[in-house]
């Protein structure tokens, strides 16, 4: 699935400028590293002007007076421009990746914040790609790029009107070859920007297939798909080596332009300095300063095309960045906290998921009494799974209202609500962590004691006879569990600390008929005194039930016992489906 992403436009560089308030919290580095190789610069201009003073001096004259002063000046330059330098490089790391790692925070921290379904819509690598490649180029250019933007501009700018106090025609002509460069700049990110921003995109599409085929390696394998997988791959790649080619074909065009520029000033110069020369307008001296010095502002006007094209490069990245950014998290965490005693209640609830035309849940108006298990019957496609998503908030209703003890769920504390509600999914995530972290995620306070009980409930036991017991690693890179030790893990993690609230989405669809029948009575005991909103795939799991909510078609077609709900066809069709 892919995302709508905006192309880029050459407008997008004023997108940097908004990159200011990440490279604000670091001006003491940037300001350093731009002293630094400010006075760098300044000494390394003074070395023409010392050869000036040599040939027009002792030289012409004939004479060692004042030579042993000049080498003195000319080593004292060197040894200054050798520490300025160091420390520059220090003040620029230090900016760099100071930049990089609060954009890279606050990015990561935003991804957090940002609702299930906008993890459902965008590919993981669209999302990799902006945390990654996106950022270094972003930071790299504001930690660098800028300030060298800054100090290249003003050396040209200081160089030219040095050159310009020396011999006047010969300066404005140097000064004016920063024209050209800039026109043809502003040409190159005409037509590079948009190959950029495409590029870089297709990057994340790439990754994405790549991380796709990670993940479904196995089942990629078993049905012996791999040579499709390998042709999806190409031709993903191949889109990639165009678009790279394109970008090649575009900086062949412009580059070698913007080189020359530099080139003809100097040949130009050479030509005008000899005349002037011959002519008794500058000395010899003052020409060979004069060309010393040219050299000290062609190098700015070759790097300020070369950084305007790192800028135009970070402009369509920091752009990518900010899609993101400028997302706002739709769930909102409300203003109370609560205990619960756990009365939960739907009310006429509708739901549809975001940018499709039908809603998924309508009318849905259920009461889940405290310390009652409600179980979720329905045939499949029929809601049961999106009315648990919106229990704990991971989408919102789109009408009517959820509530606890009469509290609309909206006004509670997210870390609140999350707190009085437990919940295990039919998938079970793990993380690469031990089984401990895994355990206690969502309550990092919790005793050994409500560890070890919780892990008896979900007769996950066998956690303690791991390698290094609760210690070890599980998850990606960790040690592998089957499907049934994963959920009952899952599920440990959902009851441990005993919240009021259980939601439980088929979360014991991977166990065998003995380990299943093991927890539910486990979880009868805690069942008793929490409310649970129970997702039933199997007709075995409905015995842990006091009601059953059948739905069908998005909304509750009936609410009862089992031997009651027995009694209608519909829900009698429903279970011998299962
Ligand atoms: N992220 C999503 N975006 C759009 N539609 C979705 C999304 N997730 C589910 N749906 C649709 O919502 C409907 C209800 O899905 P849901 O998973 O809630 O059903 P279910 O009753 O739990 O099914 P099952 O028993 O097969 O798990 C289905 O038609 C499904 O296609």
């Amino acid at each position: 699935m892919g995302v709508e992403t905006g192309a880029a436009e050459p407008g997008a560089l004023s997108t940097l400028f908004r990159l200011r308030t990440y490279a604000r919290p670091h001006s003491a580095s940037l300001a350093a590293m731009l002293f630094f190789h400010a006075v760098g610069t300044g000494l390394e201009i003074i070395s023409p002007l010392l050869t000036q003073r040599l040939i027009d001096g002792p030289v012409r004259h004939r004479t060692t007076d004042g030579i042993a002063v000049l080498a003195g000046l000319a080593l004292l330059v060197s040894i200054g421009v050798m520490v300025t330098d160091h420390l520059g490089r220090l003040a620029h790391a230090a900016g760099t990746v100071g930049i990089e790692k609060s954009l890279r925070t606050d990015l990561y921290s935003h991804l957090q914040r940002l609702p299930l379904s906008f993890h459902e819509r965008w590919p993981s690598g669209q999302l990799l790609s902006r945390a990654t490649t996106d950022l270094r180029v972003v930071g790299g250019f504001l930690g660098f790029g800028s300030v060298f933007i800054v100090l290249q501009a003003s050396t040209y700018l200081g160089v030219s009107i040095l050159l310009i106090t020396i011999y006047w025609p010969l300066g404005l002509l140097v000064s004016a070859g920063v024209i050209p460069v800039l026109w043809l700049t502003y040409q190159l990110s005409r037509s590079f920007l948009p190959v950029s921003r495409r590029l870089q995109d297709e990057l994340g599409d790439l990754t994405s297939l790549v991380e796709e085929s990670v993940l479904g390696f196995r089942t990629i394998r078993a049905f012996g798909r791999h040579r499709y997988v390998n042709q999806l791959f190409s031709k993903a790649a191949k889109v990639v080596y165009d678009t790279g080619l394109e970008k090649g074909r575009i900086i062949a065009r412009f580059w070698p332009a913007i080189e020359i520029v530099p080139g003809l000033m100097l040949a130009a110069i050479l030509c005008g300095g000899a005349y002037a020369v011959a002519n008794g307008a500058m000395t010899i001296g003052e020409l060979v300063a004069f060309i010393g010095l040219m050299m000290f502002a062609i190098w700015p006007l070759d790097s300020l095309g070369w950084l305007l094209g790192e800028a135009q490069q970070a402009a369509t990245a920091a752009q990518r960045v900010y899609e993101i950014l400028d997302t706002e998290p739709t769930i909102r965490s409300g203003p109370r906290t609560m205990k619960s005693r756990g009365h939960l209640q739907f009310h006429q609830v509708a739901f549809r998921y975001p940018g499709e035309t039908a809603d998924v849940l309508h009318d849905v108006t259920l009461s889940v009494e405290p310390g009652e298990t409600m179980a979720l019957v329905g045939a499949s496609g029929s809601g049961k799974s999106t009315l648990t998503l919106l229990v704990n908030r991971l989408h919102d209703v789109t009408a009517g209202r959820i509530t606890l003890d009469g509290v609309d769920i909206r006004d509670l504390e997210l870390a609140n609500l999350r707190t009085v509600i437990g919940a295990a999914f039919e998938e079970p995530t793990l993380f690469s962590a031990s089984v401990r972290e895994n355990l206690t995620l969502g309550r990092p306070d919790a005793t050994d004691d409500e560890v070890r009980t919780a892990l008896e409930i979900a007769q996950a036991e066998f956690a303690h006879d791991l390698p290094w017991g609760l210690n070890t690693r599980i998850g990606e890179k960790g040690l592998s569990l089957s499907g049934g030790q994963r959920q009952r893990l899952a599920l440990a993690r959902a009851v441990i600390g005993r919240p009021r609230v259980l939601v439980l989405d088929d979360p014991l669809s991977a166990l065998d008929v003995h380990t299943e029948s093991l927890v539910e009575q486990a979880l009868k005991s805690v069942l008793t005194d929490t409310t649970a909103l129970l997702v039933v795939h199997r007709p075995s799991t409905v015995a842990l039930a006091d009601r059953v909510a059948l739905i069908d078609g998005g909304t509750i077609a009936a609410v009862g016992t089992h031997h009651e709900l027995l009694r209608t066809p519909a829900y009698r069709e429903v279970l011998a489906q299962k």
